[in-house]
């Protein structure tokens, strides 16, 4: 028997993330090749956005997708979320060129208050969110606490695509194709803090830390090039990366909603106060997933090294935090 449809939100529908993700998800790339799902796409309540969003609901449509079972457009959070399974918050401005991601803080905090009460207010009380749109975690934090009668472990931000470029990064390195690379994780902050940690990796069951052999290169070429390559990105194409940030997104509900089969993934999720971060910090941790639910890795030792560079990312969503504390009160 078909299976029911499920709801899935998505903001900033009609921008450039919204056109590679929209027609993965129709595809069921992210919940499976059996899932119908119903498509809720927000945008603001411009006249040139919501034409834009029409424009790309026609070509969702020319595509003919099987499991596509309804798509609608909403100017309104509160139409938009309506009983969503699913919430892909992604609509918020890009940074340009110089800008640091929590620049955007001022611009874009406002949205998820918003946006976190009209999930609170209408959405499935087991929705699950995941917050895209920069400072991501800042902003999946604002949208959990605009939110008090959902669970807050419903809200996550995406340091998926930290995880993916590291993961790109330490094959090159090794020569080892991704797929054979297990136990990576980022720690922290989307921001140029994260702290991508290749410590426990394992490629067929040998050490990656072992195999690269080489501080240096992890302290002066990996992390660098990791934390910095949203700037890369933005420098080399003039607009932040798209396509591989929504490829992020499927990985990270895909893997959340169908689970990792024991695998490593990570996840921006509210710290249970695990490796001393302090409770509610939403944060990249390292993650197991099965049945919907995810479960921190526990038990890893943090070297001094590590425990530095956790300090400093922590330190940052510290600050973010206390930044638009006025905007909780
Ligand atoms: N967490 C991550 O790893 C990544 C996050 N990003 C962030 O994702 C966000 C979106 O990026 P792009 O799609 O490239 O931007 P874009 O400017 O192409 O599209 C954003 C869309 O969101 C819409 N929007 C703005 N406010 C909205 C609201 N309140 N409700 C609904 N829609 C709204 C805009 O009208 C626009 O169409 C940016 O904040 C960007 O920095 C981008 C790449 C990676
Ligand atoms: O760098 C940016 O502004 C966009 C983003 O978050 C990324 O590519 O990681």
């Amino acid at each position: 028997m078909a299976k029911t449809p499920l709801r899935v939100a998505v903001t900033g529908a009609a921008g450039q993330i919204g056109y590679s993700l929209l027609f993965r998800i129709a595809n069921g790339d992210m919940l499976g090749k059996d899932q119908p799902v119903i498509l809720q796409l927000l945008e603001i309540a411009d006249e040139k956005a919501q034409k834009a969003l029409k424009g790309v609901m026609m070509e969702i449509d020319d595509c003919a997708f099987p499991l596509l079972a309804g798509m609608t457009a909403h100017a309104d959070p509160m139409t938009a979320f309506k009983d969503a399974d699913f919430a892909l918050l992604v609509g918020a401005r890009p940074r340009g060129p110089g800008m640091e991601r929590k620049d955007l803080l001022e611009a874009n905090a406002q949205i998820f208050t918003v946006q976190g009460k009209a999930l609170d207010a209408v959405a499935s009380r087991n929705v699950k969110v995941l917050v895209v749109g920069n400072p991501a975690n800042t902003n999946a934090y604002i949208a959990m606490k605009s939110a008090p009668s959902l669970p807050a472990k419903n809200f996550t931000a995406m340091l998926r695509l930290d995880h993916n470029r590291a993961l790109s990064q330490i094959a090159s390195k090794t020569g080892k194709p991704v797929a054979s690379i297990e136990k990576l994780c980022v720690w922290g902050n989307h921001s140029p803090t994260m702290y991508a940690d290749y410590r426990f990796a394992q490629i067929d069951g040998a050490s990656v830390k072992e195999t690269i052999n080489d501080d240096a290169w992890n302290r002066d070429t990996f992390l660098p090039t990791v934390g910095k390559r949203g700037a890369a990105i933005i420098e080399a194409r003039g607009l932040s990366s798209a396509a591989s940030a929504a490829n992020a997104a499927i990985d990270h509900m895909h893997d959340w909603y169908l689970g990792t089969n024991g695998k490593w993934t990570t996840m921006g999720i509210p710290s249970d106060g695990s490796y001393g971060i302090p409770e509610g910090t939403m944060f990249g941790f390292p993650v197991t997933t099965e049945n919907g639910e995810y479960t921190i890795v526990q038990g890893l030792p943090i070297d001094e090294f590590s425990q530095e560079r956790i300090n400093l990312t922590l330190k940052e969503l510290t600050e973010e935090r206390e930044g638009v504390a006025h905007l909780l009160a």
